[in-house]
């Protein structure tokens, strides 16, 4: 190989002595080219390289170019033998020396980590022989103490056989037999009373020998295979292993790694809680199984189910036994515990108002009553001027005492209310109007607030009529245990009249003195708790919630659980409309920002975390969904509904209706008063009642259900009105309950059968039986007594017994029909489909009016 440079100057036309600075054999050649030019060229021959064994050289190093040279190098000698330049020696030096580093370090890494891993498996080996050898002496010590059990029981049932015995035989006994409670020796098996007897004792194997320890990876292994030379030569340095085989050992490990994982993963037992009922997806989560394979285990005992199915205990128990955990059974109810807080210590209680309620006979004056003490007209803008729901409301007195009163209205249709709101009453003000006396409503009344131990005040109102008495008042009261202070009881009675707002210092009077007496107190220091008194959906302000407090603070941004609702509280409103930054003990107060509408009468409690809140929801809407579930009244799905309204064909007459209604109380007050009038007979049965505005699905329901809708206060929307024009769904508007109720009541009576009253009117003596060609077998008779008429009902009697019942098909006088035969005139007669008459038989004739019956209810 040559390569050619061009040399600009010197012309040297002998080869130039080789120098041991150059790595390439040249010299120069001169090239005559046209025109007289020249130009000297610089030949460079490139030698092979000859990598010969130092040894094997046969010239001596110096010999050859370096002749006559002064003293060389020894590298530069090596070079030269080499056939290289020293610079390049030097650099390939270094190569081989950096090679031979890395070589090195490589190694000790390969080590270190072969090391790790050994070391790794050594550990997973160790846990794997102690895990065998923790079960097998398990297994070991349960069987030892089943057959020491079982040697204990034979044991004992010898010596009560033995006792049995009579003495003699029991004089000698071949061995001595082990008492009860005394330990029998368990090592060795044929001392057991049952081997004695020649029984085999199934004993547990003596431990097996733990298997022989693997050798390790590092220590001296045996020899294996065949032994060659060099292996016999190798056998004792370190062999180096391949990358290959490296890798394959890594390979290798990190499988073993992953199955040990898996192992593990199986053995590692939890403890899974299991509520009542659960979803295959949250059973999965809490045992952290995969849900598909639950999934796949329920396939494999025939059940499809998915992630959302819910599973009752028994079956998530059996699941996660199955999976391999252990199973803690816990009521779901476990969730309400503690949640209304520790009770108040003494010292934090503080003096709270009372909450009143006003109970009393409609139109006595309620709602004027307390119109006059808060000074607030509501009376004018109530539709029919009766209140249509609670509304709660706290009133300051000249005092500075506070009172809050609850409103309830006095019709019986919210008699259900109305016992809630004397639950959370301290004191009932039960109004009589002083010209009407006592009245269904007003002993209603009493009993509620009597069943509730709450103390009452009478309030006798329009004391201003002219024909006001109240002595006759507080006389009537007498008979319903009502004996007030002025007759030596303990009932306050104050005369007042709300028109003319007279007496209304007396009462407020009386309350702060019984309030007195019952020393109302409350912690305003703590999470605020209390009651839902009305709920409804307002469609600028979402789901709206009169609450009142009974303990603690209630403030804007608590999260707060109403029933099976939450929320966090966006907004607190008085009666008046302002807003309020927190409720203490008694305000009532609207609290916007749930996520729905409570039922009134729900307790509410402040709670310290959304997660909580929605916990407990969560299972009231699940226990809420259970108890629809079973009841037989109970508000369903759809699918649901309908299937029971299809299937639900009885002997009773059903009148499904669908109640809306503009507040929550409305709905559940006409759905108590319509379901009152149900009788065995006839039942009127809401299918669904909510809060709310007619939609198309409250049509749909309505039209496969054939049940009319009620409105009350609320109004159809749009497409509903034309889908129910459509579909001949009646919609009927209310806005007075006692039209509602009237109206339904009708409804409920034409649907009652009408009664069948039988009316007696004669007998007829079968005198003689003619048979007649084409008309069949007619009696000759003689009217005995009172009438006979065509077409009216006959029994036949032989023997004052009832042979045949039917109607009489021919009524003849000489030959003619007549419409009717007196007593004492002959006449023939013959029944519609029978012969079988005699001489001597005797014809009851009577008639049968169907009555129209009308719904008897109290309400
Ligand atoms: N003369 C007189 N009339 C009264 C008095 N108090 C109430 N009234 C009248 O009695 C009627 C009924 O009064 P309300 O306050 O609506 O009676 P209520 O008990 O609240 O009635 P409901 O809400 O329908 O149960 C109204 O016309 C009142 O003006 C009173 O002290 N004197």
């Amino acid at each position: 190989m040559s390569d050619t440079k061009n040399v600009n100057s010197e012309s040297d036309g002998g080869r130039k002595p080789l120098s041991v600075g150059r790595g390439k054999d040249s010299g120069t050649v001169k090239q005559s080219f046209s025109h007289g030019r020249s130009k000297q060229v610089v030949v460079e021959k490139k030698k092979k390289r000859i990598t010969q064994p130092a040894g094997k050289t046969g010239k001596p190093a110096a010999a050859g170019a370096s002749g006559g040279k002064p003293k060389v190098s020894k590298a530069a000698e090596l070079a030269k033998k080499l056939g290289i330049t020293e610079a390049e020696l030097r650099a390939r030096q270094m190569a081989l020396k950096k090679r031979e580093e890395d070589e090195k370090k490589r190694k000790a890494e390969d080590e270190a980590r072969a090391e790790a891993q050994r070391r790794l498996a050594e550990e997973q080996e160790r846990r794997q022989q102690e895990e065998e050898q923790r079960v097998e002496e398990e297994a070991r010590r349960k069987a030892e103490e089943e057959a020491r059990k079982k040697a204990e029981a034979e044991a004992a049932r010898l010596a009560e056989e033995e006792a049995r015995k009579p003495k003699a035989e029991r004089k000698a006994p071949a061995k001595r037999e082990p008492v009860r409670n005394e330990p029998v020796p368990e090592a060795e098996p044929d001392a057991s009373p049952l081997a004695e007897l020649g029984g085999r004792v199934k004993r547990a194997k003596p431990a097996a020998p733990p298997p022989a320890k693997p050798a390790r990876r590092g220590e001296p292994k045996r020899r294996q295979g065949k032994l060659t030379i060099a292996a016999a030569l190798d056998g004792d340095e370190v062999r180096q292993r391949s990358l290959a085989s490296v890798r394959r050992a890594r390979e290798k490990e990190k499988e073993r790694r992953m199955a040990g994982q898996k192992d593990n993963k199986e053995k590692s037992s939890r403890e899974v809680i299991v509520p009542e009922t659960i979803t295959l997806q949250e059973l999965a989560n809490r045992m952290t199984e995969r849900v598909a394979d639950v999934v796949k285990f329920m396939m494999k005992q025939g059940e499809m189910m998915r992630a959302n199915d819910m599973l009752d205990a028994d079956m998530a128990e059996l699941i996660v036994e199955e999976f391999g955990h252990t199973v803690k059974r816990v009521s779901e109810a476990d969730v309400e515990i503690g949640l209304e807080g520790p009770d108040d210590d003494e010292g934090d209680l503080v003096g709270r108002p009372p909450v009143v309620t006003i109970m009393g006979h409609v139109d006595h004056g309620k709602t004027s009553l307390l119109d006059a003490m808060r000074s607030t007209d509501v009376v004018s803008g109530e539709a029919g001027g009766i209140t249509q729901h609670i509304g709660a409301y706290q009133v300051t007195l000249e005092s500075g005492d506070k009172i809050t009163f609850l409103d309830t209205p006095g019709h019986a249709a919210f008699s259900a209310m109305r016992a809630r709101g004397a639950d959370i009453t301290d004191i009932v003000i039960i109004v009589v109007a002083a010209d009407d006396g006592v009245m269904p409503q007003t002993i209603e009344a009493i009993s509620h607030a009597k069943a509730a131990g709450v103390p009452i005040i009478i309030a006798v109102n329009k004391i201003d009529k002219p024909e006001a008495d109240a002595n006759k008042v507080l006389t009537e009261l007498l008979q319903y245990d009502i004996q007030v202070e002025a007759m030596g009881g303990e009932v306050q009675a104050i005369e007042v009249s709300a028109k003319e707002k007279m007496g209304l210092d007396n009462l407020t009077e009386a309350i702060t003195l019984q309030a007195e007496i019952l020393e109302l107190q409350a912690n305003p220091d703590r999470d605020a708790d209390g009651v839902v008194v009305e709920s409804q959906l307002d469609k600028g302000r979402g789901p709206v919630a009169t609450v009142l407090v009974k303990r603690g603070t209630l403030k804007r941004g608590d999260i707060v659980v109403a029933g099976s609702q939450w929320g966090k509280v966006r907004a607190l409103v008085n009666e008046r409309g302002q807003q309020l930054k927190e409720a203490g003990p008694t305000v009532p107060a609207e609290i916007l920002g749930l996520d729905g509408a409570p039922d009134p009468g729900d307790p509410f409690v402040v709670v310290d975390n959304e997660q909580r809140a929605r916990e407990i929801t969560e299972y009231r809407i699940r226990m809420k969904k259970q108890a629809r579930g079973a009841g037989p009244t109970a508000k369903a799905s759809l699918e649901q509904m309908l299937s029971r309204l299809q299937s639900g064909a009885g002997e009773t007459s059903e009148a499904p209706l669908v109640v809306k209604g503009d507040v929550q109380g409305s709905v559940e007050a006409i759905t108590q008063a319509v379901e009152k009038m149900s009788t065995e007979e006839v039942r009127a049965r809401v299918i669904y009642g909510a809060v709310g505005g007619i939609s198309e699905s409250d049509v749909l329901l309505a039209q496969s259900s054939g049940a009319p809708i009620i409105a009350f206060n609320t109004r159809a929307n749009k497409q509903a009105r034309e889908l129910a024009e459509r579909e001949g769904v009646e919609i009927r508007y209310y806005s007075v309950i006692y039209d509602l109720i009237d109206d339904v009541r009708d409804t409920l009576s034409g649907m009652l059968a009408p009664e069948k009253r039988e009316t007696f009117i004669g007998y007829a003596e079968i005198l003689e039986v003619f048979n007649i060609t084409k008309v069949g077998k007619v009696a000759g008779c003689r009217v005995t007594e009172g009438v006979v008429k065509r077409g009216c009902g006959v029994r036949l009697l032989r023997d004052d017994v009832v042979i045949h019942e039917g109607m009489l098909k021919t009524l003849k006088r000489f030959k003619d029909e007549v419409p009717e035969v007196k007593e004492g005139n002959e006449c023939g007669m013959a029944f519609e489909r029978y012969e079988d008459i005699r001489v001597g038989d005797l014809i009851e004739c009577f008639q049968v009016e169907m009555i129209e019956r009308k719904l008897e209810v109290t309400n």
